[in-house]
């Protein structure tokens, strides 16, 4: 089993991060509590036997955000969104540096410049190779901070992580924090601003919308992507849970209609996890407040949304069918 290179057998490695500045809408702070509340945690170590190593503190930072934080170069709440992630960066470098899986439970997505770039680091320290990075989403979330056409940082993560833009405000950033462009594949894009789709073209980034799961279907998107990756490289899978279709995830920030099925979301995370290269997770846009409102979802949509994503990451740790 290549895995046991990568990561030690059965250790994760638990952050759970309640940040919601990286976008505007209140609650996406709660999705960690509610999933480790629904039994997420109890039921990795009882069912899969993971060892779990975990602080029991869903870290809000408190320290690190600022009270007045004015918009800079187009990003809304930059200098809070960086330390956040500074503080996250350390907390998966710590967990990934001793081998261990990392599963980093959001708050909004740009926790992944945090999250990632601590696992790039220990990674390229402790085995001398690039992360990869599968991104599952029905958005990009590579906006520069010159092409946003929202300012929410939350659309940027890629582009800092990539390399393709770089700030004062993230100037912890580091070279072998970075992930290469030609390892980055998308799965589940329908939402992509144009200026993205002008990033994705010039760059050459490898990505399959939902017209490419409709043409293939997911099992043969998923071996493509892999495929491009290649055999050696650990991953990193970042998953937005509002790459699920709101009839699965409705409790999501920027819900977008035409997204994979329960099933497809499960499938790319189950056949993420048997390469036996996966070395960390994110699962992030959960929000368990967005409640009836304007015909918005009601309490059992959001303990769907719960479910959805506790669903996702059991089977990225391995929990199958049969
Ligand atoms: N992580 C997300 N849900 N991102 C949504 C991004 C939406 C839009 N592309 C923006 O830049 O603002
Ligand atoms: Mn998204
Ligand atoms: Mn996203």
């Amino acid at each position: 089993m290549p895995s046991q290179f990568l990561t030690t057998d059965n250790e994760l490695g638990v952050v759970a991060v309640a940040f919601s500045g990286g976008q505007p809408k209140a609650g996406v702070d709660g999705g960690p509590k509610a999933m480790i509340e629904s039994g997420l945690l109890d039921e990795i170590k009882s069912e899969l036997g993971y060892t779990i190593h975990y602080d029991n503190t869903i870290h809000s930072y408190e320290t690190e955000i600022l009270a007045e934080d004015p918009t800079v170069d187009n990003m809304k709440r930059p200098q809070s969104c960086s330390n956040v992630n500074y503080k996250l960066h350390t907390q998966t470098y710590e967990h990934a540096s001793q081998g261990r899986l990392v599963l980093t439970l959001g708050g909004d997505h740009s926790i992944a410049i945090g999250s990632i770039s601590g696992v790039s680091k220990a990674i390229r320290e402790r085995l001398n190779k690039p992360l990869a990075v599968i991104w599952v989403d029905a958005h990009a979330d590579i906006n520069t901070f010159q092409t946003s056409p929202s300012g929410n940082i939350h659309g940027m993560p890629v582009a800092f992580l990539a390399g393709l833009c770089s700030h004062d405000v993230f100037g912890w950033l580091k070279e072998e924090d970075r992930i290469p462009v030609d390892k980055l594949v998308y799965i589940g894009l329908r939402d992509v601003d144009s200026g993205e789709k002008k990033i994705l073209r010039e760059n050459k980034i490898k990505a399959f919308s939902m017209h490419d799961i409709d043409r293939h279907g997911i099992g043969r998107v998923v071996d493509m992507a892999l495929e491009y990756i290649g055999e050696e490289t650990p991953i990193h899978l970042s998953f937005d849970v509002d790459a699920c279709d709101p009839a699965h995830a409705p409790s999501t920030g920027t819900p977008v209609r035409g997204g994979l099925t329960l099933r497809e979301g499960d499938f790319i995370c189950e056949a993420v996890h048997q390469t036996g290269r996966l070395v960390a997770m994110d699962l992030v846009e959960v929000n368990p407040s967005i409640l009836a409102q304007d015909g918005g979802p009601d309490s059992w949509q959001v303990s769907e949304t719960v479910r959805t994503g506790c669903s996702l990451v059991r089977c990225a740790l391995g929990e199958s069918l049969l």
